[in-house]
C-alpha cells in the first residue's frame, strides 16, 4: 500500500497526473509510446541491476554496463526496426532516438560506454562526411557492423582552444594517405567517451599539414582497434584514463598515434578536402568543422533538464513522506513539505526543468532550420544559433547542476547516500558544464555575438529573433499587479543595459590595450554576466509565450497550474537577477517587496499539486533509482533493505576485528 501521505496529496490535488503527463509527453500518442518503451525494459529482468552499481569495483563496473548496453542496443534496435522503416540517416534526428537517448540515460545511472558512437560519432559523420563517406560508412555504423566510434578531440594539453591542438595529418601525395601523429605527451587525445575499451574507430580532430603547409583542424576516420581481435592497431597507443567523479560507466580514454595511416578518403571531406594531388579545397563555411560541438551542445539542454526533473520528483516525494520538527506548537510534525523553506528549495526547481526542456525544444526545431539552410548554401542564421546554444547549454547546465545540490540537501542526510540517487544525477549534470565546450568559454562566445548586435541595433539594423529587443530597449511600465510580460521586459532591459556597459567598458580598453583578446579578456566577467542575464531574459521570453499558448490549449485547471510554475519560473529568475535589475532599473523596495510576496504566494498555491505535477513526468520506479523518490513512499523500508546489502553486513564479525581492534584495545598494537 502507497505511503499515507502520498496518498493524501495524490487525493488533494486540483489536477491529474495523467493529464500533466499527456501535456509533458507532447499528446496522447506520444505519452503512449513511450509509455510502451519504459514497459519494454522495466519489465525485463536484463536491465535490473543485481546489486547497486556504485558497489562494483571500476572494472566491474565497465563489464557490467558493457554487457547490460549492448542488451539495450539489440533490443532498441529490434524496437526501431519494428517502429519504422526510415533510412538509418532519418532515424538519427527522429524523435524515437530522442527517446532512446533519454531511456539510456535513465536506465544507465553512470552512463554508458556506447553512448558516444551515437551521440557524437553518427552525427559527425552525418556533418562531416560526403556524401559517398556517408554511404560507405553511416549505414554500416548505424548498425554497428565492425564500427564501433568515438569522437577524439580533446588532448592532454587542449580541450578549449582548438585551435592549440597538435595531433597532426601529414598528407602523403605518393601512396594517397594522411599520416597521423600525436608527437608530444601533451598531445595525446584525452576524455573521449567509451574510447578506453570500447571504440574501434575514432574521428580523430587533426590539423592538417599538406607539404608542411598547415591548412587547420579537420576530422579523420582512423581506426585504432582491429575489427576482429580489438587489439589496438599498430602505432596506437590506447588505454583508459581512470574512475571519475561521476559517468564511471563510460570509459574515457587516451589515445597516442605514431605514424598511422590511413587512405585519402578517410579525411571526412563535405567542409573542405584534399584532391588526391595534394590540392587542398576550401568548403564554402569552415566553421562547419564545429557543427557536431553545435548539435551536441543543443542536446545537452534537453539531457540536464532530464536529470534535473529526476533529481526534483526525488526530492518532492521524500518531502511529503517526510515528517520533522512542529510548526505550530500544539500540532504533529508536518510533512517536511510544509516548509516554507522547503517549498522555495523544490519547488523552482520544478519550474526550471519544464522551461529548460521547453527552450531545449526551440533551439532543436532552430537548430534543424538552420542544419537545412547551411544544405542550400546560407549561413545566416548559424551565428544566432551558435550564440543561443552556447548560452543555454552553459546557464541551463549550472543552473541544472546547483539545483540538483539543492534537492539533495532538501533531503538531509538521506539525500546523501548513494542509495537516493543524487550522487549519480549530480555527477552526470556537473560534467556537462565541461563537456562539449566548459562553460565560462561558451558564455563568453555568445557575448561576442550579443557585443556585435548590440552595435548592430544601435545602427538600427534589424536584429535575429532572439536578440530583437536588444533594438527597443526601454524601460518597462510597471502596474498595479506583477504582470509576467512586466518582468519578461525586466530581464531584458537589465541584459541590454549590461550588454551596453560591457560594451562600453571593452571601448574604454582598448585605449589602453591594442589587442582585441586583451580587451576581451579584461572585460570578461563583465560579458560573461551579459551571456548569463541574455540566457534568463531568453527562457523568461520563451516561458511566457509557452504559458499563453497553454492558457488558450489546455483544461483550465492544468493551464493554472502550468501558468503558475512560469511565474515561479520568471520570478525566480528576476530575483536571482536582482542586482543586475536594479542597476538598470530603479525599483524601489515596494516593487522589491511586491515580486518577493507574489513569489511565496505562488509556492503556497502551488503546494496542494506538487507531487502530482512531479507524478506527472512519468518517471518509473527504476528510472529514478532512488530510495527516497519511489512511487509508493516507502523510504524507510527501502534505506534499510538497501543498507542490508551492503558487503560488509554479510558477517556479523568482521576480520579486522581480530587483526586490528582487538589488539588495539588490549594495547597489543
Ligand atoms: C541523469 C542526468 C543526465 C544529465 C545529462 C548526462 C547524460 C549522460 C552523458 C553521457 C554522455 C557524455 C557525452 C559527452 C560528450 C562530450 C563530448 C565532448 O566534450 S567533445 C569536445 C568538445 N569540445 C569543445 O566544445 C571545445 C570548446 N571550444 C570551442 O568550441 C572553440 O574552440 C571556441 C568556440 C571556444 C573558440 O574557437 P576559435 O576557433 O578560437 O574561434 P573564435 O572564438 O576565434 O571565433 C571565430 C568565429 O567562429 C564562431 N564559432 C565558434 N564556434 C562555432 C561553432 N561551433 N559554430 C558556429 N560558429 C562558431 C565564433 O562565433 C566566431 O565568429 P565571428 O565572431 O568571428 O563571426
Ligand atoms: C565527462 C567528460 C566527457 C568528455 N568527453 C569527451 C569526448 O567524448 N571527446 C572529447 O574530445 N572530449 C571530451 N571531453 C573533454 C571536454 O570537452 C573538455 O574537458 C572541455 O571542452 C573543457 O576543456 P579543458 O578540459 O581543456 O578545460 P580548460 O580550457 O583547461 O578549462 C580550465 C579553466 O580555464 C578556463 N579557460 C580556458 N580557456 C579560457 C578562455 N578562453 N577564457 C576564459 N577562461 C578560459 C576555463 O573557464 C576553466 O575555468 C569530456 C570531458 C568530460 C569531463
Amino acid at each position: 500500500m502507497t505511503n499515507i501521505d502520498l496518498q493524501r496529496e495524490r487525493q488533494a490535488a486540483l489536477i491529474s497526473s495523467e493529464d500533466f503527463a499527456e501535456w509533458w509527453a507532447g499528446g496522447r500518442d506520444a505519452l503512449q509510446e513511450r509509455r510502451a518503451l519504459d514497459k519494454l525494459f522495466n519489465e525485463d529482468d536484463d536491465f535490473t541491476d543485481p546489486q547497486h552499481t556504485s558497489l562494483m569495483s571500476h572494472k566491474e563496473l565497465y563489464e557490467y554496463t558493457l554487457a547490460k548496453a549492448c542488451k539495450f542496443i539489440s533490443k532498441l534496435r529490434d524496437w526501431h526496426a519494428a517502429e519504422t522503416q526510415q533510412s538509418a540517416i532519418a532515424s538519427l534526428y527522429d524523435f524515437r532516438m530522442l527517446l532512446a537517448g533519454q531511456l539510456g540515460t535513465a536506465l544507465f545511472q553512470q552512463s554508458f560506454p556506447l553512448r558516444l558512437h551515437f551521440s557524437m560519432f553518427l552525427p559527425t559523420l552525418l556533418g562531416q562526411g560526403t556524401e559517398e563517406q556517408q554511404r560507405e560508412w553511416f549505414e554500416r555504423a548505424w548498425r554497428m557492423d565492425g564500427i564501433i566510434g568515438t569522437y577524439a578531440q580533446t588532448e592532454l594539453g587542449h580541450g578549449t582552444f582548438l585551435r592549440g591542438l597538435e595531433t597532426r595529418a601529414d598528407y602523403d601525395m605518393k601512396s594517397e594517405e594522411f599520416i597521423l601523429n600525436t608527437p608530444s605527451l601533451s598531445a595525446y587525445k584525452w576524455w573521449p567517451g567509451g574510447l578506453g575499451q570500447t571504440a574501434n574507430v575514432a574521428i580523430v580532430m587533426a590539423q592538417l599539414y599538406i607539404k608542411g603547409k598547415h591548412y587547420g583542424l579537420h576530422p579523420f576516420l582512423v581506426r585504432i582497434r582491429n575489427a576482429q581481435t580489438h587489439l589496438p592497431e599498430p602505432g596506437v597507443d590506447v588505454g583508459e584514463i581512470g574512475p571519475k567523479l561521476g559517468l564511471n560507466g563510460v570509459n574515457n580514454g587516451f589515445l597516442g598515434l605514431k605514424d598511422v595511416r590511413i587512405p585519402r578518403k578517410q579525411m571526412l571531406m563535405k567542409n573542405a578536402e584534399v584532391r588526391p594531388n595534394g590540392r587542398f579545397v576550401k568548403g564554402p563555411e569552415p566553421l562547419l568543422t564545429y557543427g557536431t560541438m553545435v548539435f551536441a551542445r543543443v542536446m545537452i539542454v534537453r539531457d540536464v533538464s532530464f536529470g534535473l526533473l529526476q533529481a526534483a520528483t526525488i526530492a518532492t516525494r521524500y518531502s511529503a513522506v517526510r515528517r520533522q520538527s512542529p510548526i505550530a506548537v500544539d500540532q504533529p510534525e508536518p510533512q517536511i513539505l510544509d516548509h516554507t523553506t522547503q517549498q522555495a528549495k523544490l519547488f523552482p526547481q520544478i519550474a526550471k526543468g519544464i522551461f529548460f526542456r521547453i527552450a531545449a525544444d526551440v533551439v532543436w526545431l532552430m537548430y534543424q532550420s538552420v542544419a537545412k539552410e547551411l544544405g542550400a548554401g546560407q549561413r545566416r542564421n548559424l551565428p544566432e544559433l551558435h550564440a543561443l546554444s552556447c548560452c543555454l547549454k552553459a546557464y541551463c547546465s549550472a543552473e541544472a547542476e546547483e539545483a540538483v545540490e539543492i534537492l539533495r540537501k532538501s533531503c538531509g542526510g538521506h539525500g546523501y547516500l548513494r542509495s537516493s540517487n543524487f550522487p549519480q544525477i549530480y555527477g552526470a549534470v556537473t560534467a556537462a558544464c565541461t563537456y562539449e565546450g566548459e562553460n565560462t568559454v561558451l558564455l563568453l562566445q555568445t557575448a561576442r555575438f550579443l557585443v556585435k548586435q548590440y552595435v548592430d541595433g544601435l545602427k538600427r539594423k534589424v536584429l535575429p529573433s532572439s536578440v530583437t529587443y536588444l533594438r527597443n530597449a526601454t524601460p518597462p511600465k510597471w502596474g498595479k499587479s506583477v504582470e509576467l510580460k512586466t518582468l519578461v521586459r525586466l530581464l531584458e532591459y537589465a541584459a541590454t543595459e549590461s550588454i551596453r556597459s560591457a560594451f562600453e567598458y571593452q571601448k574604454k580598453q582598448r585605449k589602453i590595450f591594442k589587442s582585441e583578446p586583451m580587451v576581451t579578456n579584461k572585460a570578461g566577467i563583465r560579458l560573461i554576466q551579459s551571456a548569463t542575464l541574455h540566457a534568463r531574459a531568453f527562457l523568461a521570453r520563451n516561458a511566457s509565450e509557452e504559458a499563453e499558448k497553454l492558457r488558450r490549449q489546455l483544461k483550465p485547471a492544468l493551464a493554472e497550474v502550468l501558468v503558475q510554475l512560469t511565474e515561479i519560473f520568471i520570478l525566480d529568475l528576476c530575483l536571482a537577477s536582482l542586482g543586475n535589475i536594479l542597476l538598470s532599473f530603479p525599483l524601489n523596495s515596494r516593487q522589491v517587496e511586491q515580486l518577493k510576496t507574489r513569489f511565496e504566494r505562488l509556492l503556497e498555491e502551488f503546494r496542494v499539486n506538487a507531487v502530482t505535477v512531479v507524478d506527472g513526468f512519468d518517471f518509473s520506479d527504476r528510472v529514478l533509482g532512488s530510495t527516497l523518490g519511489c512511487y509508493d513512499g516507502h523510504v524507510y523500508e527501502r534505506l534499510l533493505a538497501e543498507a542490508c546489502q551492503s558487503p560488509l553486513n554479510e558477517e556479523p564479525v568482521n576480520q579486522t576485528f581480530q587483526t586490528h581492534l582487538k589488539p588495539l584495545m588490549q594495547g597489543k598494537l
